[in-house]
């Protein structure tokens, strides 16, 4: 008499017993009904403390694994169970929410990315933008803003406008650090459909998240707006030309949306350190004798 189908963990399936009668009946392996089968093992691993949470169907047991050599329930072979297989050799069945909303915002980004990258070739529906973009691009770029605060820094001669250029080079220095770290740490590829022609780029640059653009420009442009006394139409602009150097890095195909919502949320908190370690002469007086 063959002994009854045991589950993953070799304890008897309750079907098995009563399938072995009529081995074409509803639910039986031979009718196409192995899921039940399965179920079962399922249910029984639960009813005996398995894990609830994370119902797991082994490959090498599924019948789809088992191709052409699936047993009728009649004819189950007296066998000892198998070994317990390597973790990585199961499916999960059910993988967790938060699984399922990332994988859905992840196939919503690369989706709406690539149908904003409207300038990533001059063949594009907006190629003749590009250059523009690029433009723009430069008003982003680390070199200008570095080159532009340094020489600044040169030219100031009040101590009040050194102490503030002086924190928006240690800002932008500091952003350039975390940006890299970010991006060498992530790994996130550029978008397929994005050309490397950008002006000076570092290593870590091949990598887009979180953009370094939207970054900086979230940063200067609070640094500008709580440092510089500006009327409302340039506090606009300021904001403007931030927003815009952001959809840019989309529209180039430089970037997914979400390195860009990233980076402008990372940029945004930059200002926040920098705000708590502002440089002044009284914390960092041999700065500024220095810089004298
Ligand atoms: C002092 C120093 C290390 C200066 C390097 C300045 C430099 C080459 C910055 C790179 C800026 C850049 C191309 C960032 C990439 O921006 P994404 O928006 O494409 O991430």
């Amino acid at each position: 008499m063959p002994s009854p189908r045991r589950n993953i963990e070799g304890r008897p399936l309750v079907a098995s017993a009563s399938s072995s009668s009529s081995s074409s009946s509803p639910g039986s392996p031979a009718h196409g009904g192995s899921s039940r089968f399965e179920f079962q093992s399922l249910l029984s691993s639960r009813a005996s403390g398995g894990d609830p949470t994370c119902a797991r169907l082994r490959v090498s047991d599924s019948p789809v694994h088992r191709r052409g050599s699936f047993p009728l329930a009649g004819a189950v072979p007296s066998q000892a169970p198998p070994p317990p297989l390597p973790e990585e050799d199961r499916m999960d069945l059910n993988p967790s929410f938060l699984g399922i909303a990332l994988r859905s915002l992840l196939a919503i980004d690369l989706w709406l990315s690539k149908k904003l990258g409207v300038c990533a070739g001059e063949s594009s529906s907006w190629g003749s933008v590009r250059p523009l973009m690029k433009l723009l691009e430069i008003s982003g770029h680390g070199i200008p803003w570095l080159l532009g605060t340094l020489y600044c820094l040169s030219r100031s001669d009040s101590w009040a406008g050194r102490e503030v250029l002086m924190n928006l080079l240690f800002a932008l220095l500091l952003d350039l650090l975390l940006v890299a770290l970010l991006k060498g740490l992530v790994r996130r590829r550029r978008p397929a459909h994005n050309q490397m022609d950008m002006f000076v780029t570092l290593s870590v640059d091949k990598y887009s998240f979180p953009s370094g653009h939207a970054t900086r420009a979230a940063l200067v442009s609070r640094f500008i707006l709580n440092h510089l006394v500006l009327a409302i139409p340039l506090r606009v602009l300021v904001v403007l030309w931030a927003f815009i150097l952001g959809l840019s890095r989309v529209m180039l195909g430089r970037h997914n949306v979400t390195d860009v919502a990233f980076g402008f949320f990372w940029g945004y908190m930059q200002y926040s350190i920098v705000d708590y370690c502002w440089l002044s002469p009284h914390n960092a007086p041999l700065l500024f004798v220095l810089w004298n």
